[in-house]
């Protein structure tokens, strides 16, 4: 489980999280929810230990992060960090020096089934192939958790269902996925959790399945009701 607790973080004199907790079990996919500029990259580099934060805690697995945690967990931002003269399979060689959790065989399953070529240069992709290939790089590590920074984010309707069936499939196992978004319309139906962020604190965390039976509300049902109180 990934434990968020109590988390406050400034830039400058500017406080994004006041105190922001919240968790994500592994096998679960949490989404993190919140307008733009409300510090949902700013949690996810929190939770990589790519940024500090003034006080609160952060647990992976009941542990704090240390060099070790770096094979277990992966954050994919939401532009890739490859360089653009990189051939596809050059940016998975890359790959395979740094990550001991890189898994060869995914990484050719992913391929082939978003249809990319390993020829391809990173440059020459378009908008919705370099977010597949970016997608790629952090779902063929053999980690528990992957953090995904708007993974749908300007893609066209064909490229966000299909990394959206990537989600459904036996590709993500049992592992703990958290993702960010502003535009919760497209991965509604995904999600397990979803954890709604405005003002620096988490203003609501449920369970979707449980609010969708028990309540007969949807997610923007329920962010209608505490964005708009
Ligand atoms: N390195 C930085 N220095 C100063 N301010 C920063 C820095 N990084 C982020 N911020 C500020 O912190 C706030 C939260 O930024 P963050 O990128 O976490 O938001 P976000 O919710 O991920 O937004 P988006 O949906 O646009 O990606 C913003 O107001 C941003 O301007």
């Amino acid at each position: 489980m990934i434990e968020v607790k109590n988390v406050a973080k400034k830039f400058g004199r500017k406080k994004v999280l006041k105190d922001v907790s919240f968790t994500a079990e592994k096998g679960k996919i949490t989404c993190l929810i919140g307008i733009n500029g409300v510090g949902k990259t700013t949690i996810l580099k929190a939770i990589m230990g790519l940024t500090p934060y003034e006080s609160g805690e952060i647990l992976i697995n009941g542990e704090k992060i240390h060099p070790a945690t770096y094979e277990k967990i992966t954050f994919i931002p939401d532009t890739i960090t490859m360089l653009p003269n990189m051939k596809i399979r050059e940016a998975f060689t890359f790959m395979v020096d740094f990550y001991d959790s890189w898994n060869s065989e995914r990484a050719s399953e992913l391929l082939k089934f978003f249809r990319l070529n390993e020829d391809d240069r990173i440059s020459e992709l378009s908008k919705g192939n370099t977010a597949k290939v970016n997608l790629i790089l952090g779902l063929a590590l053999d980690v528990d958790y992957v953090l995904m920074d708007e993974p749908f984010s300007g893609i066209d309707i064909f490229s966000r269902e299909q990394i959206a069936d990537v989600f459904t499939s036996h590709l993500i196992e049992d592992r703990g996925v958290i993702i960010t978004t502003h535009e919760i319309n497209d991965i509604e139906h995904l999600i397990d959790k979803a954890v709604l962020l405005d003002n620096g604190v988490i203003l609501k965390e449920f369970d979707t399945e449980e609010v969708r039976e028990n309540e007969g509300k949807s997610v923007i049902d329920v962010m209608r009701e505490v964005y708009q109180a």
